[in-house]
């Protein structure tokens, strides 16, 4: 019998002690994933310049890795950020996007994985490609179903000693052992761009408030963008409204209707 992940106890200890979280994502997500960072109430920095990224690791709760718009630069940004959140024992996150695209992107989550990320967050076709599947993922949208990526996130999970979250209209999280399944959201969310970027970033918000559970972080983030989601998506007419709906709910979400509303079940 697995616990029930306390959503709300998670959310309020998040809020109650903004995590500053390093995030590396791409040009595309930046502006948004910050909003979405400071919606939820975490404190979030994108800094990735090599010069900079290993001293700012060492200061922040968490680390978070996308390859969304990578280049040689970012790279070895991004490699500094993570060993010196690996010295420091703090968890980082790895949004390997696109990882199957090209040889460039495959070589990079090679030696990203080498270094044991804390959580590995994906859409279902990347999270397939990472095991040798075939995937069919155009760019960076998946076009597989999530259910056709759980037994890749459990291998994964096994094989690097990590949580992986797989993501869709239900998404699915495991850390090789137990595994949970967290539904709701909205079909718009992913008509809008970069929001599982964001999200990679809200799971380092949880990560760093619960370092010792990377699992229950990992299910507590996703579980606020399925609650927020699915309100947000009730009352948008479209992408455009949904995405600032999205922010304001995000913004009044609190931990009673987190506990509530949120629809978590054992895999
Ligand atoms: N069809 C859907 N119905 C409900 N929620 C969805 C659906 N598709 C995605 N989501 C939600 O959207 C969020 C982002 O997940 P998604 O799998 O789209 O990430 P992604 O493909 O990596 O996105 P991006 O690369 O654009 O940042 C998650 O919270 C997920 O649950
Ligand atoms: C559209 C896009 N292109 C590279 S990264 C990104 C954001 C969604 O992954
Ligand atoms: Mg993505």
């Amino acid at each position: 019998m697995q616990d029930q992940v306390n959503l709300g106890a998670l959310l309020d200890a998040m809020r109650g002690n903004p995590p500053l979280v390093q995030c590396i994502t791409n040009f595309v997500a930046m502006n948004i994933a910050a909003n979405v960072m400071l919606a939820a109430g975490a404190s979030p920095a994108m800094v990735h310049a090599e010069e900079e990224a290993g001293e700012f690791a060492a200061i922040s709760g968490a680390l978070t890795v996308n390859i969304g718009t990578l280049s040689p630069g970012w790279l070895a940004g991004m490699l500094a950020a993570v060993r010196s959140a690996n010295h420091a024992g703090k968890p980082w996150v790895l949004d390997p996007v696109a990882h199957y695209a090209t040889a460039f992107r495959r070589k990079a989550v090679a030696q990203l994985l080498e270094l044991r990320p804390t959580i590995i967050r994906g859409n279902a076709s990347e999270i397939i490609a990472l095991t040798g599947g075939n995937s069919g993922g155009q760019g960076v949208d998946s076009r597989d179903p999530v259910d056709m990526a759980e037994d890749s996130a459990r291998q994964l999970a096994s094989r690097h000693g990590c949580v992986v979250a797989v993501t869709g209209a239900t998404d699915f999280v495991t850390d090789g052992h137990k595994a949970q399944r967290v539904e709701g959201g909205s079909p718009l969310m992913p008509r809008i761009t970069a929001l599982g970027c964001s999200l990679t970033c809200l799971v380092g918000a949880f990560a760093a408030t619960a370092p010792g559970n990377p699992f229950d972080a990992t299910v507590a983030a996703l579980a606020v963008f399925a609650v927020a989601g699915e309100q947000a998506g009730a009352a948008a007419d479209g992408p455009g409204s949904f995405s600032w709906r999205f922010l304001d709910v995000l913004a009044t979400l609190d931990a009673e209707t987190l506990t509530a509303k949120a629809r978590v079940v054992v895999a």
